[in-house]
């Protein structure tokens, strides 16, 4: 059978049968943003690892060595922040092609030193290869979280209204810069865009907020908004609702998804790496964690609600028809 029959999901459902080997150890294996870990004393020990392949994740042909960098802690990060947690101790593996220089490399290191310091993360050891031809990354990153605050991504129930953090898509348009550096668009439009590409910003504080604020489900937004959605929908066994009018695109995503000729919401829906938080919370909660939010200067946006699983999801369109909402988002092995 071919890896792309199957899909990066279906690989990692079949990869995932008897692992576990030490269950009195494990509060949350495989099917969240990290593991969760239980140790003596107060906190969980969150773990998780994401890893970054030149040609798939970042090209260097546009990303300089340190937005790699940058880019490969936040990623990382970002799943720490999506179980509410604080990141605390990395390692990072490399696999160096030949044709970079020294001062490349150190460059990459200048943005993981950069990060680190940014978030407050130490590195405290790695691995470095040769790589035949592409420059491989990984950072394998510890956290930890306060006993029982975790928010997995299987806590939504029915009722729940749900939220996104900051703006969707803007990563995607971003990228879609990079690959035609020929659009006619305001530069400071273009340099706004593509940071958010290049040197995207875990949301840890907005993540830390949520978690001591009552939210039920959390997942961060790295495979596109429908995919995030459909992980929170499964994991919780409900559907949910969302409003086409209130997902947050930017007038910039606006702007490039025009002269490109795409939907901006299909950025947002199946662009990915956005590194947005999306979450659920009880309505009766709802105003505490807006204003919360609000106070430490974070941006949220209700976007719909949860409902029962025999409902789907759905997606309600401007003027209020519905239709299902196609959970297409990044997959590695698509065909
Ligand atoms: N090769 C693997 N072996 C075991 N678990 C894996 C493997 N690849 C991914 N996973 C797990 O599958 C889940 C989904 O992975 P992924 O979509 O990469 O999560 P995320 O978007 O949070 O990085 C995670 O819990 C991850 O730890
Ligand atoms: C050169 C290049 N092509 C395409 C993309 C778009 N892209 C690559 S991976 C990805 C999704 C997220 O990556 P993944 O490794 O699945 O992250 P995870 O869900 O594990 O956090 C996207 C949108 C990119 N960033 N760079
Ligand atoms: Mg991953």
């Amino acid at each position: 059978m071919k890896l792309g029959d199957l899909g990066e999901f279906g690989i990692i459902d079949r990869l995932s049968r008897d692992l576990i080997n030490r269950p009195g150890e494990v509060v949350q294996g495989i099917g969240d943003d990290t593991a969760v870990l239980n140790l003596e004393g107060p906190w969980w020990l969150l773990f998780t690892t994401d890893m970054l392949v030149e040609g798939v994740h970042f090209s260097l042909d546009y990303a300089t060595p340190a937005q790699v960098g940058i880019k490969t802690v936040a990623v990382n990060v970002s799943d720490i922040a999506a179980m509410g947690g604080w990141p605390a101790h990395g390692v990072v593996s490399l696999g160096l092609p030949t044709r970079l220089s020294v001062e490349e490399v150190e460059e990459l290191y200048q943005g993981i030193r950069r990060a680190a310091g940014e978030y407050g993360l130490n590195i405290v050891g790695g691995d470095t290869v040769m790589s035949p031809e592409r420059l491989v990354i990984n950072l394998a990153l510890l956290g930890f979280v306060e006993k029982g605050r975790a928010v997995y991504r299987s806590g939504a129930r029915v009722g729940d209204l749900i939220y996104v953090t900051g703006g969707l898509g803007k990563s995607a348009a971003g990228l879609y810069l990079c690959r035609h550096p020929d659009l006619t668009i305001d530069p400071g439009m273009a340099a706004f865009l593509k940071q958010a590409h290049l040197e995207p910003r875990a949301r840890l504080q907005a993540g830390r907020i949520l978690s001591g604020a009552g939210v039920t489900a959390m997942d961060d937004v790295s495979d596109g908004l429908a995919a995030e959605l459909r992980e929170i929908c499964r994991a919780s066994g409900v559907g949910c609702r969302v409003r086409a009018e209130d997902i947050p695109v930017d007038y910039r995503v606006r702007r490039v998804a025009a002269l490109a000729n795409y939907d901006p919401l299909d950025w947002a829906f199946s662009g990915g790496e956005d590194f947005e938080l999306v979450f659920t919370v009880p309505p009766d909660l709802a105003r505490g964690v807006e204003e919360k939010l609000a106070a430490a200067g974070e941006e949220c946006r209700c976007i719909g609600e949860v409902i029962p699983a025999e409902k789907g999801m759905v997606f309600e369109l401007a003027g209020g028809r519905c239709v299902p909402l196609e959970a297409r988002g990044y997959d590695h092995f698509a065909p």
